[in-house]
């Protein structure tokens, strides 16, 4: 694949529409982990060092096509002006009169943040006339588009895949590492090759389990995506976080898994609390016991053991989704626990996802103790499947 680089584009007075992966961890209005931002910002400063009006465009959690205060980028607008050392406006809509006036009003080397895309259903529509239409209006801001948020690009969504189809468009040097390193992840696998899935996004990510069975040597489930898998085997799951629309389809993945030959390797006890808190009571049980008022909120003692065991030997490790509710210190065990263990092997090792790259780092660990730390949890694990990703086919030249 080759991709035009931030170097073939001549934006020198020139409007540049950057899009940006800024989706970070919020407490109420406080940025709890703002890595998503700092990553973005070599490629804004880039831009602002070359003379262009940069403008800034992503989105921040699922508002799903609703104007909804709490998903506001404003706080993150103010963070990326601290961190470029420079204001950045901030328009108040994504497309509408605020976004085409603090457009209109950018000098050369100055920077604004449009409004969160997903408070526009255009941006997230599966109907491509919809999705064209809003683009189309988004890429008549501007007279250039970079694509830089990689966490994003296996999302067919109007700023990531149609409006690099209008503009001419490069790929930004955050997008141009990650794809370097996961590709090195594709081509020399050196073996085992252990994958390590957990988070909350059960629904999208177990999407991916198919594909990886034909890739991997070992796959570890923890966090919430486990539970899936325990109530697929037959055991009760309790209050924890359960898609039961996906059952057949995770009985089918430890079918082939067998198989295969794949060791598929799941919690043998949790946390279980009484409640979603930071001070839930809670005591660690056999996860074929989970009691029915209970959820699992972190894998238990023996568990943290078995997928320390399993990734001791490991010469490739995939790691995305924490093990458990790290957010709350009570249940950050697990999750500190996998993190140490792909620290300690003598292995190439690669996290992906906002959550996960937060938990990294407020647990405290080392960031240079791992080979590579990924902005992207669902963008990379697509890549290693070798699906084409939307928004890195739309910047192929
Ligand atoms: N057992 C669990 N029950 C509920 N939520 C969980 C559980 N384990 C992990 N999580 C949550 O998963 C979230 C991260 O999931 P996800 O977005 O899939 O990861 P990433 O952003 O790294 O790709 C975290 O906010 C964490 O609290
Ligand atoms: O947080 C993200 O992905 P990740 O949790 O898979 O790392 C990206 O910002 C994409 O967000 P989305 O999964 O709501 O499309």
């Amino acid at each position: 694949m080759s991709m035009r680089t931030l170097d073939d584009l001549d934006v020198k007075g020139r409007r540049v529409l950057v899009r940006a992966d800024l989706n970070v961890p919020l407490d109420g209005e406080t940025i709890t982990d703002d890595g998503r931002i700092r990553a973005s910002v070599p490629t804004i400063k880039t831009l602002v060092e070359r003379g262009a009006k940069v403008v800034v465009c992503a989105h921040l959690g699922r508002p799903k096509g609703q104007v909804n205060p709490k998903y506001s980028l404003k706080p993150v607008a103010t963070r990326l002006g601290e961190l470029l050392g420079q204001d950045v406006a901030f328009a108040t809509d994504v497309v509408g009169d605020s976004a085409v006036s603090t457009v209109e009003a950018l000098q050369d080397g100055q920077v604004a943040l449009l409004e969160n895309l997903r408070y526009e259903p255009g941006e997230e529509s599966k109907d491509d006339a919809v999705r064209g239409e809003f683009a189309a209006k988004l890429a008549g801001l501007a007279e250039l588009y970079v694509g830089d948020g990689f966490g994003a690009v296996h999302r067919k969504h109007a700023s990531v895949y149609d409006v690099p189809r209008l503009l001419p468009h490069a790929a930004g040097g955050l997008v141009v590492a990650e794809v370097e390193v996961l590709r090195k992840l594709t081509e020399d696998t050196e073996r085992p090759y252990v994958v390590v899935l957990g988070g909350a996004k059960v629904s999208d990510k177990l999407g991916v389990i198919a594909n990886l069975l034909t890739k991997v040597d070992r796959l570890l489930i923890g966090g919430g995506m486990a539970y899936t898998f325990l109530k697929a085997q037959g055991h009760e799951v309790g209050k924890s976080l359960l898609q039961e629309d996906q059952l057949d389809q995770v009985r089918g993945f430890l079918d082939e898994a067998k198989r295969r030959g794949v060791e598929l390797v799941l919690p043998v006890d949790v946390l279980a609390a009484v409640t979603y808190a930071p001070d839930a009571e809670h005591d660690v049980v056999e996860a074929t016991a989970i009691p029915a008022e209970r959820e699992g909120l972190d894998i238990g003692p023996k568990t943290r053991e078995l997928f320390a065991a399993k990734l001791a030997d490991a010469k490739t490790v995939f790691w995305n989704g924490p093990m458990g509710v790290f957010e709350f210190d009570a249940f950050s065990g697990g999750t500190k626990a996998v993190a140490q263990a792909l620290i300690d092997a003598d292995a190439f090792t690669v996290v992906g996802g906002g959550d996960s790259a937060a938990a990294v780092r407020k647990l405290g660990l080392p960031e240079d103790g791992f080979s590579h730390i990924s902005t992207g949890g669902g963008a990379s694990l697509e890549y290693l499947e070798g699906k084409t990703l939307p928004g890195l086919a739309a910047l192929e030249d």
